[in-house]
């Protein structure tokens, strides 16, 4: 047992946090590397000029020591201003591909989604703290990224 000021083996204990955040946005899948051709074959019907939207679900992990006098990795309302920033205010109830400048030229995917979450998060955050992006862009596509 440690002491009550520092909590139990303080020095040694990770944690993993997280905190789910949903979001509404439009997209279309396509790539400015492909010809309209090509586009079509590989995205099918999600290449369809009109899009098509999505309720998505994101889960933004953090890893770290469990603070032994806070008991936290971080606090979890500071996570929650942090995601309001990078998620919520960028691309809630947007057209990705048109109202986020990142996807004009990077094809809109869940993968590149999360590349782009990361990234952006990761500015935001203390150094080595963000573990990984999970995105669910349906009940049954889910993608996962980690920084590699
Ligand atoms: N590797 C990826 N493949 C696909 C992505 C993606 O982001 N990465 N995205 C899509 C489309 O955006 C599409 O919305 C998903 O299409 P679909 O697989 O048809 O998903 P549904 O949940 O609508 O279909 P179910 O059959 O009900 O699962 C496509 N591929
Ligand atoms: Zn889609």
């Amino acid at each position: 047992m440690g002491d009550s000021a520092t909590g139990p083996n303080a020095a040694e204990r990770v944690g993993y946090i997280t905190r789910v955040q949903s979001f509404s946005a439009c997209h279309r899948l396509h790539s400015i590397h492909l010809s309209d051709e090509e586009n079509k074959k590989v995205f099918g019907k999600c290449n369809n000029p009109n899009g098509h939207g999505h309720n998505y679900k994101v889960e933004v992990t953090v890893r770290g020591k469990i603070d032994g006098k806070t008991g936290m990795v971080m606090n979890l309302t500071d996570l929650k201003k942090h995601i309001e920033k990078v998620i919520m205010a960028p691309l809630d109830h947007k057209n990705l591909d048109k109202d986020v400048p990142y996807f004009a030229t990077v094809a809109s995917t869940t993968e590149n989604l999360a590349v782009y979450i990361w990234d952006n998060m990761v500015k935001e955050l203390p150094k080595n703290l963000l573990h990984e992006i999970k995105i669910h862009e349906t009940d049954n596509n889910i993608v996962v990224y980690r920084g590699e």
